[in-house]
């Protein structure tokens, strides 16, 4: 039932567990169209029915061309709040924050428009941005873009990351996150993260995964709930909108 390794060369999204449905691409050009198409979809309605909508990116090396290429969408994004699933306790600019992946790759174009929400600044302590990330938070997030880490992390909850079964239990949308010890967060262990209460109201969610590793690493995260194991399970075990995951190779 998990083996994707059946799906590929789907036209369409397939039913791979309850409430998850995945579809293969050829390539990144399709895939990033594919879930730029997605989200303007989900943001266009969202807008219809509300004054703003609000739209939380996951950041690393995977999103970037997907973000681009929603960029272009003909949307009202002066009525777009964007603010990010994680970050690492880096200023907007340096290279490796989230918040510079999503200024370069999406707040272009016609997107520019919208309304950015970065979660550290400068002068901000650590402890003030978790805060402002939960206030910001009190309009809860209609379209969420996930990543998953080769190891199996979202956002920012890693597995075998200390604190993790808090992070997870959390009622706050965002909490602090210590990630030292676990591979997988890189030189970047001191972090702010969504939490599964965070991602709950989101009406649309959207797991954007590359590469043969993350495909194959997947079909083991779809064979189990366990968070614990891997954290990226929230995405589905989490109650509320049903998961797409698009990849392509
Ligand atoms: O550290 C992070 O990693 C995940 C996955 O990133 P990727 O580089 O494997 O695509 C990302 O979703 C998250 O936002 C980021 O902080």
């Amino acid at each position: 039932m998990h083996d994707i390794h059946l799906q590929t060369g789907a036209r369409g999204g397939i039913p791979i567990r309850e409430g998850v449905e995945f579809q293969a691409f050829q390539d990144s050009t399709q895939w990033a169209w594919a879930a730029a198409v997605t989200l303007a979809a989900a943001l266009g309605r969202a807008l219809e029915a509300e004054p703003r909508a609000r739209l939380l990116l996951s950041g690393g090396r995977t999103p970037g061309p997907a973000y681009a290429a929603l960029a272009r969408a003909p949307l009202a994004w002066d009525r777009v709040d964007v603010a990010l699933v994680d970050e690492r306790w880096l200023l907007p600019d340096e290279p490796d924050s989230n918040a510079r992946l999503v200024r370069e790759s999406l707040l272009a174009d016609r997107a520019a428009a919208a309304r950015f929400e970065s979660i550290t600044c400068a002068g901000r302590s650590f402890e003030e941005a978790v805060t402002i990330a939960n206030m910001h938070a009190a309009h809860p997030a209609g379209v969420v873009v996930l990543g998953m880490g080769d190891d199996g992390h979202v956002a920012s909850l890693f597995p075998n990351m200390s604190g993790l079964d808090s992070a997870l239990a959390s009622p706050r949308p965002y909490v602090a996150v210590d990630a030292t010890g676990c591979p997988g967060a890189g030189p970047w262990t001191r972090r702010v993260s969504l939490t599964p209460a965070g991602l709950a109201p989101a009406h649309t969610r959207l797991l954007l995964i590359r590469g043969a590793h993350k495909r194959e690493l997947l079909d083991r995260v779809l064979a189990g709930n366990d968070p614990m194991e891997f954290p990226v399970r929230i995405a589905f075990t989490t109650p509320g909108a049903p998961l797409r995951i698009l990849w392509c190779p």
